[in-house]
């Protein structure tokens, strides 16, 4: 191991080494006093991981700095004397650590090894709270106490009476299995939606936030006063037993199962696996997985789950032998908050974000860091020049976490949010009132919006032009040659040619310019859907765009959009008497008559989305009433309205291919199908109803206009006959599709009675 280190020679490298020991040990139960005690940490968990790791390097290297007080043998730090204290029945320890998947994989072969024979692996997520210890007599919850160091914990039985999820009394399902005695180990923890509602709630206060959501369970249990525990959200999960007496179980999964009996929480996440591959699989599972849980997860944990093997391996002074952590890379870190600074986005939004002093987190180097808005800023209780907790998780956008609090000097400042757009120097405000967002709303010409939405426009999800990035979007700005994205397509190279970007040495068009104009122009023949999403309506996205693109085929009447006035609520009675703008049909009222209800007249499609109604567009599967008041509210305006004519005349498509569309005889009629049918397959009906306009609906209820019904039908059918709903067969599905809905509803059943003969 060590021994040439050890030889005189390396005498200065031995000082050395205790000294670095001596100054680690002090740093490390400093950080432990700030973490288990005063619940206020100055360090992320990744980082004292790093100084307890480097601790424990050195005592592999010089085994004789290892001593039985270093923190590397106890369990947690000290203990505050602000609660009464307690001796655990049985210790609480701590476990020890893997950091990689071949770590684990030696620690799963050595332990089997140990063991001598087949190991079944409990696997469990390991949930970033604090560990506690419920003590239960009779069924009865006598004391809760913290681990402390393992030997001695702080009496929180109030507050822990506080937490809904733990109970006072096991329940006693019918056997006597209520042991005489047993201590359940578990994490307290705080659920993540709750966490950030009670920073708000602490900054609003006047009172320091907490830096992420393990410290405000610690911090939030440890009140001297339960009436404030009892005021926070905290959870618990269990993941152990203690002493036990009366309370006999052979695997540690099967004494949870008991445990879940009794009405104590456990994680719907534990899982029993044969082979160490399974454990390896876990981890990767959980590694991907871990932003899905209610809780923050910092690593799996691995136990054998046979009692009898556990009893075997026995433990050391500070952790089992026979269960480990694997530890994910933290996501966390500290860093300092140098500014915070406003971009200007696509729709005008201002969103302040954090300008950090850079540092790596999760394998890459952060700088920047999203605060939404002015409100979350305030609510995060951060200020200019604080320490701040951020996080980086997976893809995520990172961001800030909390102050640390405790590292301010007073040199700090408040953000205060700009009033005037940083671009164009025009006042900012809500778009309506109450909004948190506050918008620059010179939305046509500011040239950060317009950047933004010249390099959307050209982006993959909409008309994929190659050759216009935000360098070029820029650079057609600065150049004047368009006034906002209506120029982009008339676009010629004597335009061109004014920004530098596109202009050679020589005065003519670049190849980078030559490019450009090609691809605007093999670009403008993109289908409809994808010519929607580029006109960044607000909320339309690639789903409402399909959909819209689908249900209408086409985005304006050909003769274009300069005589049509379409001004908000007005617009519906104008359309009503528009170009095919039928308000209905008799068909339709034939239905609502014959079902007795007053039903409101069901629409017909208009002939294209800037002239539909804004229930019309609410109506269309994917599209909803938000998005259809973004596209009302979007054609209402003149300078829109001017980018689609200039686009229409430029060439760019306007409608789809309309050869397949069927005719939109079953438009707004929600139909259940429900059993087999022999002429179609499920897939097969749902878009037969689709194509015709139908809405293909999952439940019945009085608003469903048919049920078609197939052998084995199950409770849908119930249904239908209950709510009166029209029921179809086979052959009366066929004529809805054929004939439409009057001639199916001769055929249909309604309620008990017996279907029409016909
Ligand atoms: N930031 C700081 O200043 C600071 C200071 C001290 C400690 N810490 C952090 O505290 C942790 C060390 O504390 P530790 O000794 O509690 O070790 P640990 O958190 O690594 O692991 C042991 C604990 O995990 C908990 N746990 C969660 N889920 C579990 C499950 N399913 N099964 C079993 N146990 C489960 C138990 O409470 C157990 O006591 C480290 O993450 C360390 O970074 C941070
Ligand atoms: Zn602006």
């Amino acid at each position: 191991m060590s021994e040439d280190k050890q030889q005189p020679e390396s005498a200065a490298a031995q000082v050395e080494a205790a000294r670095r020991h001596a100054e680690l040990a002090d740093q490390i139960s400093r950080h432990q006093f700030r973490y288990y005690v005063l619940d206020s940490p100055v360090v992320t968990d990744g980082e004292f991981d790093v100084l307890l790791n480097e601790l424990a390097a050195l005592e592999r290297d010089w085994p004789a700095l290892l001593t039985s007080n270093s923190p590397s043998q106890r369990v947690g730090g000290d203990f505050s004397t602000e609660f009464g204290s307690v001796e655990h029945a049985e210790r609480m320890l701590s476990l020890d650590n893997a950091f990689s998947p071949e770590e684990l994989a030696a620690w799963l072969e050595r332990v089997a090894r140990d063991a001598g024979g087949r190991v079944r692996w409990l696997t469990e997520v390991k949930i970033d709270g604090l560990a506690i210890n419920l003590t239960y007599r009779h069924g009865k919850l006598v004391r809760a106490a913290t681990r402390g160091d393992g030997q001695t914990g702080e009496d929180v039985t109030l507050n822990v009476r506080t937490i809904a999820e733990i109970p006072e009394q096991l329940r006693d399902d019918g056997g006597h299995d209520i042991p005489e005695l047993v201590e359940v180990r578990g994490e307290i923890f705080f659920p993540l939606h709750a966490f950030a509602e009670l920073n708000a709630q602490l900054v609003a206060a006047g009172k320091a936030p907490f830096a992420n959501p393990r410290n405000s369970a610690a911090g939030s249990l440890r009140q001297k006063d339960p009436r404030i525990t009892k005021t926070r959200k905290l959870s618990m999960l269990c993941h152990g037993i203690g002493a036990r007496q009366g309370f006999e179980i052979e695997s540690q999964s099967q004494a949870y199962e008991r445990l879940r009996a009794w009405g104590l929480p456990i994680s719907p996440h534990n899982l029993v696996v044969d082979t160490p591959a399974e454990v390896l699989q876990r981890v990767a599972y959980w590694g991907d997985h871990r932003h899905d849980v209610i809780h923050d997860i910092d690593g799996l944990v691995v136990k054998v789950d046979e009692i009898a093997t556990q009893r075997r391996l026995g433990s050391t002074s500070r952790a089992p032998r026979w269960a480990i952590a694997y530890k994910y890379p933290p996501e966390e870190a500290t860093t300092t908050l140098r500014d915070i600074a406003v971009n200007v986005g696509r729709t005008g939004r201002v969103t302040p974000f954090a300008v950090l002093e850079p540092v790596l987190v999760a394998g890459s180097t952060v700088s920047m860091a999203t605060l939404h808005n002015a409100s979350e800023v305030v609510r995060k209780g951060v200020l200019i020049g604080d320490t701040v907790v951020i996080r980086k998780a997976g893809d995520v956008i990172p961001e800030v976490l909390g102050p640390v609090a405790d590292l301010r000097d007073g040199s700090e400042r408040a953000f205060v949010m700009p009033t005037q757009c940083p671009e164009c120097g025009t006042e900012l405000k809500p778009m309506k009132e109450g909004d948190v967002d506050i918008r620059c709303p010179n939305a046509r010409s500011c040239p950060a919006q317009l950047r933004e939405r010249l390099y959307h426009l050209a982006g993959r999800g909409a008309f994929d032009i190659e050759g216009m990035g935000y360098e070029a979007a820029a650079a057609l700005l600065k150049a004047g040659v368009v006034q906002d994205e209506s120029d982009i397509f008339a676009l010629t190279e004597a335009d061109l040619i004014v920004a530098p970007l596109f202009r050679t040495k020589a005065g003519a068009l670049s190849a980078t310019g030559t490019k450009l104009l090609k691809n605007l122009e093999i670009q403008k023949q993109q289908p409809l859907w994808r010519v929607i999403v580029a006109l960044s309506i607000r909320h339309v996205g690639p789903t409402a765009a399909r959909a819209l693109a689908q249900h209408f085929g086409r985005l304006a009447p050909d003769e274009g959009l300069a005589q049509l006035r379409l001004a908000g609520s007005d617009r519906s009675s104008e359309i009503v008497n528009g170009p095919d703008g039928l308000a209905g049909t008799p068909d339709d009222r034939g239905i609502a008559e014959v079902r007795g209800e007053a039903t409101e007249l069901l629409p017909v499609r208009s002939a294209s989305i800037a002239e539909a109604r804004e229930s019309e567009l609410a109506a269309v599967d994917g599209v909803g009433p938000t998005i259809a008041a973004a596209v009302v509210e979007w054609f209402g305006i003149g300078w829109h309205r001017a980018i689609i004519n200039k686009w229409a005349a430029a060439g760019v498509r306007m409608q789809d291919e309309v050869t397949e569309r069927a005719e939109q005889t079953l438009a707004g009629l929600s139909v259940v199908v429900t059993g087999s049918l022999i002429t179609y397959s499920r897939d097969e009906a749902k878009a037969a109803l689709l194509e015709r306009g139908a809405k293909a609906a999952g439940s019945v209820s009085n608003k469903t206009a048919f049920v078609v019904v197939g052998t084995d039908p199950g409770s849908k059918y119930d249904k239908a006959i209950a709510l009166k709903v029209p029921i179809l067969d086979d052959a009366g599905f066929t004529v809805l599709l054929k004939d439409g809905p009057a001639a199916a509803l001769k055929l249909a059943r309604i309620g008990d009675q017996e279907a029409p003969a016909g």
